[in-house]
């Protein structure tokens, strides 16, 4: 048996909503690491993360913290435009990271990551699509798996949001939203997604001016499937997320919230999840746990660097064909060895 290495200390950089979560669930909730640094360019924000942890040191410099001996792997959690040069920086001291979705904002800074890491010669990324943690997306993988309910013919997805960030735009409920659901697709049916096409009703008068919300998306894959995706960023009610997936034998549906059933006063029904740190915290805290023991054993498991760039090309595809509804092919470069299915 391969020898446990020391307590994994963890650099977390950017401490905004998932990062200080993640701060607060590499401490308390998962074995084997502690976090000995965070990096945020707010220090006083770093620094409210930090009392977090004990021992932990307060940087608004990710490469400062990656150069420090206390420091064995990365959790990239800043915005998505800052994860490129945090990825390259970690590669030049061969850390591992989990790098919060998406791996970078568009497929070319993307494939550039791909290329470094190649360059690296080993995997160094685990890329942050937690739902491959969420109990009912494993359950529905394993089921799809065995073949009992034939070949996919199609998935349904829901996605939504109570209310969209200030400052959103229309891509972003591409490009921040409808990316999991790209993932969730490549994984699920183990095919590539080869065109977009993105329609978008009439805007809800809840989105913000100039806000395409809802849009619906469709996925064509290299395996004959057709995808289609509500996103619904600013539903106002709860944050839903379904999925199901219709085969020849059969149909299988995640996402219903049936977990609690109350019947009181004459009424039935249940509960909604107000966001994603509610709906999917025990998926975090597996993805997590999973990263830490991997890299423990000296492993890089779960989504790759290419299953980042996959959906970043995939997203670039979305984002022009929001411009006029069109079909659009996706640009997918060649799948290197390293990371071979
Ligand atoms: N897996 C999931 O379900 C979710 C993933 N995310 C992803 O997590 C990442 C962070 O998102 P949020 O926490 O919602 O954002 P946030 O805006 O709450 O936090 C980002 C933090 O990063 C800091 N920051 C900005 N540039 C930095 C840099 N160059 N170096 C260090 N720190 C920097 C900001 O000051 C801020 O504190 C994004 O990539 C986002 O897409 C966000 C929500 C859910
Ligand atoms: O990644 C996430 C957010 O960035 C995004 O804004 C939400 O729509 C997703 O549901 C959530 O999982």
């Amino acid at each position: 048996m391969t020898p446990r290495r020391r307590t994994l200390g963890v650099a977390v950089i950017g401490t905004g909503r998932m990062g200080a979560d993640h701060v607060r669930r590499i401490e308390q909730v998962v074995s084997g690491a502690r976090v000995s640094a965070v990096v945020d360019v707010d220090a006083e924000r770093a620094k409210s993360a930090a009392a977090l942890a004990e021992d932990c040191a307060v940087h608004t410099d990710p490469a400062a913290a990656m150069a420090s001996p206390d420091v064995d792997a990365v959790v990239v959690a800043s915005p998505g435009p800052a994860h490129e040069a945090a990825l390259l920086a970690a590669f030049a001291h061969g850390l591992p990271v989990l790098c919060e979705k998406p791996l970078t904002p568009d497929a070319a800074s993307a494939l550039r990551v791909l290329r470094a890491e190649q360059d690296v010669g080993r995997r160094l990324v685990q890329v942050g699509f937690m739902r491959r943690w969420d109990a009912e997306y494993r359950k529905l993988k394993s089921l799809l798996d065995t073949g009992q309910l034939g070949r996919p013919l199609m998935l349904h997805n829901r996605h939504r949001n109570v209310a969209s960030p200030p400052g959103w735009t229309s891509d972003m409920l591409i490009n921040d939203s409808v990316t999991h659901e790209m993932d969730v697709t490549r994984w699920l049916l183990g095919q590539e997604i080869t065109a977009v096409t993105v329609l978008t009703p009439t805007p809800s008068g809840n989105a913000p001016d100039g806000v395409r919300d809802p849009q619906f998306v469709v996925f064509e894959t290299d395996g004959g499937a057709v995808v289609d995706v509500e996103i619904f960023v600013n539903c106002g009610f709860g944050y839903q997320v379904q999925a199901e997936v219709v085969c020849e034998g059969g149909t299988a549906r995640v996402g219903d919230g049936h977990a609690l059933v109350t019947h009181a006063a004459g009424r039935w029904g249940g509960t909604v999840a107000q966001d994603y740190i509610e709906r999917f915290a025990d998926a975090y805290d597996r993805e997590v746990q999973a990263w830490v023991d991997a890299t423990r054993r000296g492993e890089v498991t779960g989504p790759s660097t290419w299953d980042g760039y996959a959906v970043a090309a995939v997203c670039e595809a979305a984002v022009r064909s929001l411009e006029d509804g069109g079909r659009v092919a996706v640009d997918l470069a060649e799948r290197p060895a390293l990371y071979a299915p």
